[in-house]
């Protein structure tokens, strides 16, 4: 028997409950929520604790992300376990030092999102193995810190291979992913922009249509 192994889905930037249970019921394995005020996805803080049980409503094994970008100390509190999260994503242009600093303070797992500008940039990776539990690669944009549609240019990606788990986020799509997953190894994907009506409005047939190109893959 031939095991095939496909990397995990989160599909991101969700502000209404009735669609995470929709897309956790579809086996999306994690759903994102984006914290980050200057986002047009932005959920306050009162509206994810809802968001997230109407998650675990539609999925047993979906888990959810927040996403924030450089947290200041007074905003730890929102970040800790007991809101529905699993992990927080550090989407912003948080230090090696900030994460270790982060990862003591808070008890949730912590996933760094670098984003990418050059070849290079994928350097900086090696020094948050052991810090964070994940790293989570996104296109650079001037003035943007995501949910874009930008994509990484699949070169610079092809032999990355991290000491950390990886996901690769930034254009993701039903279009795009096979030569995506033909050409690199990500652990996960992450998607947002790509399946959207408009911000924060998931079309719950483009997840479903990533989904099956996923599974379609013979790489995957
Ligand atoms: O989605 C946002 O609005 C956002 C705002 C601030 C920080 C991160 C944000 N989103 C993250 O960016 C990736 C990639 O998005 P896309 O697929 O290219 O649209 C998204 O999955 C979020 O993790």
């Amino acid at each position: 028997m031939v095991l095939v192994s496909f990397p995990l889905l989160k599909v991101c930037g969700l502000r209404e409950p009735a669609q995470a249970t929709a897309i956790a019921a579809l086996g999306v394995d994690a759903i994102g929520v984006i914290a980050v005020p200057s986002s047009p996805r932005f959920l306050p803080a009162a509206q994810r604790p809802d968001l997230f049980a109407a998650m675990a409503a539609g999925g047993r094994d979906c888990f959810g992300v927040l996403v924030v970008a450089d947290p200041c100390d007074d905003q730890l509190e929102e970040l800790g376990a007991g809101r529905g999260h699993a992990v927080v994503q550090l989407h912003g242009s948080e230090s090696v030092e900030r994460c270790r600093e982060l990862a003591q303070r808070l008890d949730v797992r912590l996933w760094k999102a670098l984003r990418v500008r050059s070849p290079e940039d994928l350097e900086a990776a090696a020094a948050y193995a052991g810090v964070v539990e994940a790293l989570l690669l996104d296109a650079w944009q001037p003035g943007q810190l995501g949910g874009t549609g930008q994509r990484i240019p699949t070169a610079w990606l092809e032999g990355f291979r991290p000491a950390s788990p990886w996901w690769l986020a930034g254009g993701v799509g039903p279009e795009t992913v096979a030569e995506l997953l033909e050409r690199l190894h990500p652990d996960g994907l992450d998607a947002s922009s790509a399946l959207e009506d408009r911000p924060g409005v998931k079309n719950l047939g483009r997840v479903a249509a990533l989904l099956a190109a996923m599974r379609g893959s013979p790489t995957g």
